[in-house]
């Protein structure tokens, strides 16, 4: 207790939500207050120790540690573990013993603990530090793969970006735990002391774990914010995993202008890896990831969750797409390599981790000739990024040879009772088992022996755990045993006795057994010292194999759905001919396919049509072409040419956030107002049915100001779904918005939808006749529509129609008159700049550009601003 109570104090303070289990011989105990909570939270039987003062205790078997482990830190428990240093039998007193690993949701490395196919990342975030660190710092690390990353992003991106990293864990400065708690997103927040948030500290212990004289080389030298957070996962790691310091790979500065920012709403939206149905439904990844392993699966998921501003990179994979998805044969090559591959990222780091099982090592030693198969086949490419790989996954021969060397065909599970080296790898070894396997033989050998000099003919040797090895005779024979026997046992009909001879070779043989177990730990750990030169290789190997693996997965799914290769093009703009929902598509049997065309002149379209018609369907499948494409990915299309993109912005559907204390169109105006900041003229914005939360005037007002506000000034490639009809004016007054409707057709009173996107506003408006589709009391229909007969001619009567669209800016009467002048000139040389961009210089004349030339100066000349 005395022990216990020690090792539990050093520890309360850091992590108050703890648990140590407690290592006593074949079981993991838990006492007081732990061994109530995880009778609670497991169910384990609770029980009493000592007299005086009984101490509640529980524990669970040695062997099925994993399990609990696993659910303690799903229900957001440290798990401390305490285990017996030294051998137990030989110690008087106390055993000693000594906490080994801290274990919480971030830092978890057993395989069977982690989600296969995503990360369980653990991140630290430092908020800005003044000039120095405008923005905020993110470092993650992903201790099952050594992956360690640092970002710095502005306060409106943090929550997306945090949503797409999607950390177990995230350690925080206890100033701003609170916050933290706000953007989660489900992870555990462990907030730390602020000091664990050091720059300078940061900056030595990274040149200290990577041997580095200065961190020049990785470009954070200069980023205080990073450096702290580096740090505090550096201290973190260090503290929880004690013994055995991780792999980790060098720290990779990522810049966030070099992805299409996509926030935690779009994310959502979008449905790219987590479903908006309550009980899980199809998602943009689980509809494409056909990858025959789970690196595969995970490569896949950083690429459609992490989508490239620049073309190069997404147009390679596309290449590579291309090249298999016309070579059925290569691709079935690959395939065979790959299919029987384990999950060689996990393996490396347990390696490095000093925790790598026999039967994982086993697992690698199988899959490096397949390594080898998967590099030739992709030696025979042609394509640059498969070929690239082939060099990549040529496996180290000499660990090949070391681990066949080393291992039995067949290890055992755990190095408990041996049985995991192979003989041939040490000669101790091989005699200590040698031994063992002829005790047999000996015995035979030493029973018909003592038969013939007893006279006793059925005299047996024997053997059972409690006594050992014994001679056996009836009762009736006992006294006719030698001198040298001695008594053992005496049982109702038999005596049973041992030799000299038998104890003798007994006892060397318990030793060499236990010899021979110890010898085999002492090599196994030397094998894992020694693989761990390999660690950086395999790593790499693994990520080559895991691109090739995504890439298939691509072309498959391409080949199957018959999906085309995208145009990344520099010319301005989204032009999709035969657009569809990559997982609608899966899902019904004939979807209708749609063009759409956002280009300078025709910014934002206003989609108006029925609900139920597919307008929702219509501006998703646009953007999520857009983004595989620029992932590397194929699309749903007969053609895509994508501009490029800066981010994808989405306001779809209405949720509210009570818990949060935000109505559902406060919801609405967050985002809307979040998109308005964030939106450039490179970004694509989906706004569905803004303005509905409020009342009908105030909803329209300000739909249309939004809509305004984005083609106009911001300029973004917008597509604006809405139910007020009056929108549709707005094509008359702004240049850059025109009208899309999805096509309906109402017969005998009830709609039929075609799902076609046509150009123009939608005839009339549906609504009376969806509601009669979804079931509404035909009386209640009756009294809709004549309510509605009375409105419009009420309308039409006194013509109160809010004429908001007439004029630019009409209805903003606070603004100055010289705005709007501003506002015109503005608008006319963010005109002349398309035209300019969308000019093709290798076609431009002089006469051309000098006539652009002029018409900018005329502007600048009449402009009132500086
Ligand atoms: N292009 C299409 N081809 C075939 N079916 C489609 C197509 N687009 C949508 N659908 C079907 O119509 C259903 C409704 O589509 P969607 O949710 O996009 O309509 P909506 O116009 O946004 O409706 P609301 O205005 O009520 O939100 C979808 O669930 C889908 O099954």
């Amino acid at each position: 207790m005395q022990q216990f109570l020690e090792i539990r104090r050093g520890l309360v303070k850091q992590y108050p939500n703890i648990i140590l289990l407690y290592r006593m011989g074949d079981f993991y105990e838990t006492f007081f207050e732990d061994a109530v909570e995880i009778n609670r939270l497991l169910g384990i039987t609770l029980t009493s120790r000592g007299k005086t003062v009984p101490v509640p205790l529980a524990g669970v078997p040695y062997m099925t540690l994993d399990s609990y482990l696993a659910r303690l830190v799903k229900a957001g428990k440290a798990v401390g573990i305490v285990e017996q240093q030294g051998d137990s039998t030989t110690n008087k007193g106390a055993v000693p013993r000594k906490l080994v690993r801290i274990v919480t949701p971030g830092t978890l490395t057993e395989s069977e603990l982690l989600p296969s196919k995503a990360d369980a990342a653990l991140l630290a975030l430092e908020p800005p530090l003044g000039k120095k660190a405008p923005e905020w710092s993110i470092v993650s690390l992903v201790l099952s793969s050594g992956a360690f990353k640092a970002m710095s992003v502005a306060e409106e991106e943090l929550a997306g970006e945090i949503a797409r990293i999607a950390p177990k864990e995230i350690l925080v400065p206890d100033s701003i735990r609170e916050k933290a708690q706000a953007i989660a997103s489900g992870a555990l927040v462990t907030p730390l002391p602020d000091w664990h948030f050091d720059p300078e500290h940061g900056a030595e212990q990274l040149r200290h774990h990577f041997q580095m004289e200065s961190l020049d080389a990785w470009a954070v030298s200069e980023k205080p914010g990073i450096l702290a957070a580096a740090g505090a996962v550096l201290g973190y790691v260090s503290q929880t995993q004690i013994e055995s310091m991780p792999h980790i790979r060098p720290l990779v500065l990522e810049e966030s202008s070099r992805f299409v920012g996509l926030d935690a709403a779009t994310r959502r939206n979008l449905e790219l890896t987590e479903s908006l149905r309550s009980g899980g439904g199809p998602t943009l990844l689980s509809t494409i990831d056909h990858c025959l392993t789970a690196m595969g699966s995970r490569m896949l998921r950083g690429w459609i969750t992490q989508p490239m501003r620049a073309p190069e990179v997404p147009r390679e994979r596309h290449r590579a797409v291309g090249e298999l998805v016309g070579d059925s044969e290569k691709c079935e090559e690959l395939a065979a390599a790959l299919r029987p591959l384990p999950d060689l990222e996990r393996i490396a780091s347990r390696i490095a981790l000093g925790s790598v099982r026999p039967r994982e090592l086993a697992g690698l030693r199988d899959a490096l000739p397949q390594l080898s198969k998967l590099s030739k086949a992709a030696a025979g490419c042609s394509s640059g990024l498969l070929k690239a790989a082939a060099p990549v996954l040529e496996p180290p021969q000499e660990l090949s040879e070391t681990l066949e060397r080393a291992l039995l065909p067949e290890p055992a599970v755990t190095l408990r009772d041996g049985e995991v080296i192979a003989d041939a790898f040490s000669d101790e070894l091989r005699q200590l088992r040698s031994l063992r396997d002829h005790a047999g033989d000996f015995l035979t050998e030493l029973e018909a022996r003592e038969k013939q000099r007893t006279g006793i003919p059925n005299l047996r040797v024997e053997y059972n755990r409690v006594t050992g090895y014994f001679i056996e005779v009836t009762r009736g024979q006992a006294d006719r045993v030698p001198a040298d026997y001695r008594r053992r046992q005496t049982l109702k009909n038999v005596e049973r006795f041992v030799t000299p001879e038998l104890k003798g070779w007994e006892d060397k043989a318990i030793a060499a057994r236990e010899r021979s177990v110890q010898l085999e730990r002492e090599l196994y750990e030397g094998l894992v010292r020694s693989c761990s030169a390999w660690v950086e290789r395999l790593t790499e190997a693994s990520e080559a194999a895991a691109s090739i693996d995504a890439l298939l997965s691509l072309a498959r799914h391409a080949r199957d759905m018959e999906w085309t290769e995208p145009e990344l093009s520099g010319q301005s703009g989204i032009v999709i001919r035969g657009a569809r929902h990559p997982v609608v598509e899966k899902a019904i049997e004939h979807y209708v396919a749609n063009d759409c065309e956002l280009v300078p002149g025709r910014r934002l379209l206003v989609i108006t049509g029925p609900n139920m018609g597919g307008k929702s369907t219509y501006m998703r499948s646009v953007a999520l072409i857009a983004l595989l494409a620029l992932a590397g990915s194929w699309v749903p299309a007969q053609s895509a040419r994508i501009g490029p993109i800066d981010r994808i912005l989405t306001r779809i559907g209405a949720s509210d956030d009570l818990a949060g204390g935000k109505s559902t169109f406060m919801v609405e105006m967050v985002e809307a107002a979040a998109i308005l900041h964030q939106a450039s003229s490179r970004s694509l914005v989906l706004m569905d049915e803004i303005g509905r939360g409020t009342s009908t005037f105030d909803g329209l007002s300000l739909a249309a100001a939004i809509a305004r506000e984005l083609a106009d000034r911001i300029r973004s490639y917008t597509l604006f779904a809405t139910h007020f009809f009056e929108l549709t004016q707005l094509s008359q007054s702004c240049a850059e918005v025109a009208n899309v409707h999805v096509r309906a057709i109402q017969s005998s009173g009830r709609v039929v939808f075609l799902h076609e996107v046509r150009e123009g506003p939608a005839s009339q408006s549906y609504g009376i006749a969806v509601a009669q589709l979804a079931g509404v009391p035909q009386r209640v229909i009756r009294e809709a529509r004549s309510t509605l007969r009375e409105l419009e001619e009420r309308s039409r009567l006194s013509g109160d129609q809010p004429d908001l669209f007439s004029s630019p800016g009409a209805g903003a009467q606070d603004e100055a008159p010289d705005d709007e002048g501003e506002d015109a000139e503005a608008q006319a040389a963010l005109r002349l700049r398309d035209e300019i961009a969308a000019l093709d210089p290798d076609s431009l004349t002089p006469r051309d550009a000098l006539a652009r030339l002029y018409a900018l100066i005329e502007l600048a000349r009449g402009g009132k601003s500086a």
